[in-house]
């Protein structure tokens, strides 16, 4: 790399950092957080992510209530449920963004996450993809990568250095998985709404998370697009943890392959879980939710 496309790639690195301290700094409370010296998750007992009675009131109101939800090392989990019924409060407490009032969450079966803050818990293997795409527009597909690859705390010493082989052959790799080989050298902004949702998981996927939360990734997506989308999670399931929230019931379909568990969630706690056509079988879930 250019000394100048150096100091360009170091002052996009500072924006993306900037960027995602203010997105994490925007939740509606601040959590109050302990010193707590962090060392990797203890998967031995095969539970990647446990909560415990999580309550979260909002002035009273309880968008979480005594939640309960035990995700596998590997597991692809979907997670459905109304409008309200508090999967977004659920994953901003999962990800530090939210303090509950009341329960336990452990990542692993030794890390603690309600005295992690934010940051730490990125750092720990969580990664989060919300539901608009947030991708430097107007770098390269593989420019978005190398940044992302180099916010990681492991490559930090090689900011202003070259992309060793190995890093690039990670970043060859998450192309390929990603569907985005042919376009390494296109502009982010010019690709198609679906590309550029792939483009995020990449960098999501450059930090190698151990559990990767998923808020309505096909949103927006035309069918072919989902269908790849559904394809690029099912190869990434065994290899991470996956929780996805979604409403598209044909995706969640292609994802569960008729066996896999589905949790429905209802007025902040799990109303039902089971296979798809369990909970679409559920009359309390036709209710409230699949009915309507
Ligand atoms: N900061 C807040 N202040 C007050 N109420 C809130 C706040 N955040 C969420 N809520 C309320 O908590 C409930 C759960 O919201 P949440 O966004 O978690 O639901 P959701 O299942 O993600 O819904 P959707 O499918 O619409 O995204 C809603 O009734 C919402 O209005």
């Amino acid at each position: 790399m250019t000394p100048d496309l150096m100091a360009a790639g170091a002052q996009k690195l500072a924006e993306f950092q900037a960027k995602s301290s203010q997105d994490q700094g925007s939740g509606d409370r601040e959590a109050a957080y302990g010193r707590l010296s962090h060392g990797e998750p203890d998967f031995a007992h095969g539970v990647a992510l446990y909560l415990e009675d999580i309550t979260v009131s909002f002035d009273g109101f309880r968008a979480l209530n005594k939640l309960n939800l035990a995700i596998n090392v590997g597991e692809l989990r979907c997670i459905i449920g109304p409008n309200g019924a508090g999967k977004t409060t659920m994953m901003d407490v999962i990800t530090g963004k939210t303090r509950p009032d009341a329960g336990t969450a452990s990542f692993g079966s030794n890390i603690d996450l309600l005295r992690l803050r934010e940051n730490d818990i990125a750092q720990i293997g969580i990664g989060r993809k919300f539901q608009k795409p947030t991708v430097y527009e107007q770098l390269s597909v593989f420019e978005n990568l190398e940044l992302a690859l180099k916010n990681d705390r492991r490559a930090r010493a090689s900011l202003f250095s070259r992309l060793s082989g190995e890093q690039l052959d990670r970043i060859g790799e998450t192309l390929q998985l990603i569907h985005l080989l042919p376009e390494a050298q296109r502009t982010a902004g010019l690709l198609s709404h679906g590309q550029k949702q792939w483009l995020e998981i990449g960098m999501l996927l450059m930090q190698d998370p151990k559990l990767l939360l998923l808020d309505e990734p096909v949103a927006g997506m035309t069918d072919e697009e989902t269908e790849r989308t559904a394809e690029l999670f099912l190869s990434l399931e065994g290899k991470h943890s996956l929780v996805v929230v979604e409403h598209d019931m044909k995706f969640v379909g292609e994802l569960t392959q008729g066996w896999k568990k589905v949790t429905v969630l209802h007025e902040g706690s799990v109303l039902a879980e089971g296979t798809l056509a369990d909970v679409q079988a559920n009359d309390k879930v036709v209710e409230v939710y699949l009915g309507r």
